[in-house]
């Protein structure tokens, strides 16, 4: 049985979302409809709740308030199985139980996406550049490579809701871009959503933004609306200069004059 022809054609949403941990409130009446195929970039400064809306939003954590829905099923009431088949989460911080080799956490992905011969896992390997990583334990890949390790396991299962939580923080500039120029192409039939801090890459590559600041959601529209939007200035408390190339959207920070000196730990 499968759940990806059902769940492709319907999107994701989220109704007055509020979740609070430790006494304090961290999302705050967010409400969000996102279509079942697109590629949406979630930034925000540090703390924004960025990690936790796409905890909420992948069903993984209950919210103290409000709704998320698969079209018009609550997340939360789906059986597990059809939600890890429908809604792929590439967390930020990941560590397999066992330190099992490259090849062998891959096996795991393909075999959890119905296809686990042994051409699917070199397949795999061979799309992500993972071959020459093949028979090396996780503890002995870099931060980098672990990262391109689990992208790897997730798309193996090929859902059609991806949500992943800053895929490229430790990424080199050039498996960044590759990695979230094709978590954004994943958006032409399926949909992606991607936290991230690279805002020239979030307004280059993915049809929508939002913005999260404080808990709130502070604005959220297609890439070229957004990228002109005064509130990014005050969500992440500088001025930006933009810039449109040939190449993309470019946004140049400029501290403000009256900034804290948050490098100087006495902010
Ligand atoms: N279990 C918890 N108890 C108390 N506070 C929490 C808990 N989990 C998260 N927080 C706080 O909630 C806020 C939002 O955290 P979250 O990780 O969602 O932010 P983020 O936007 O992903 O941040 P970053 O960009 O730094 O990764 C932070 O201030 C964090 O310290």
């Amino acid at each position: 049985m499968t759940h990806r022809s059902a769940a492709i054609t319907i999107g994701l949403s989220a109704q007055g979302l509020g979740v609070r941990r430790g006494g304090t409130t961290i999302l705050s009446d967010i409400t969000l409809s996102l279509p079942a195929t697109g590629s949406v970039a979630l930034i925000g400064p540090n703390g924004a709740g960025k990690s936790t809306l796409l905890r909420a939003l992948a069903g993984l954590l209950t919210p103290d308030h409000g709704t998320v829905r698969l079209g018009d099923r609550p997340v939360a009431a789906l059986p597990a199985a059809e939600r890890a088949a429908t809604i792929g989460f590439l967390p930020q911080h990941f560590a397999p139980h066992w330190d099992l080799r490259v090849a062998d956490l891959v096996r795991l992905g393909v075999e959890r996406g119905g296809t686990a011969s042994p051409d699917g896992v070199a397949a795999v390997l061979a799309t992500h550049g993972l071959g020459p990583l093949a028979q090396r334990r996780w503890s002995a890949l870099s931060g980098g490579e672990r990262a391109r390790v689990l992208l790897a396991m997730v798309l193996a299962v090929d859902p059609p809701v991806l949500i992943a939580d800053e895929p490229g923080a430790s990424l080199d500039v050039r498996h960044r871009i590759g990695v979230v120029d094709g978590l954004a192409r994943r958006g032409r039939d399926r949909l992606c959503i991607v936290a991230m801090h690279d805002l020239d890459l979030a307004f280059r590559a993915f049809d929508r933004v939002v913005l999260l600041a404080g808990g709130r959601l502070a604005a959220a529209g297609t890439a070229a609306d957004l990228f002109h939007d005064r509130r990014l200035d005050r969500a992440f408390g500088v001025d930006f200069m933009r810039l449109e190339t040939p190449h993309g959207r470019l946004l140049q920070a400029v501290a403000r004059p009256d900034a804290d000196d948050i490098g100087s730990g006495r902010n």
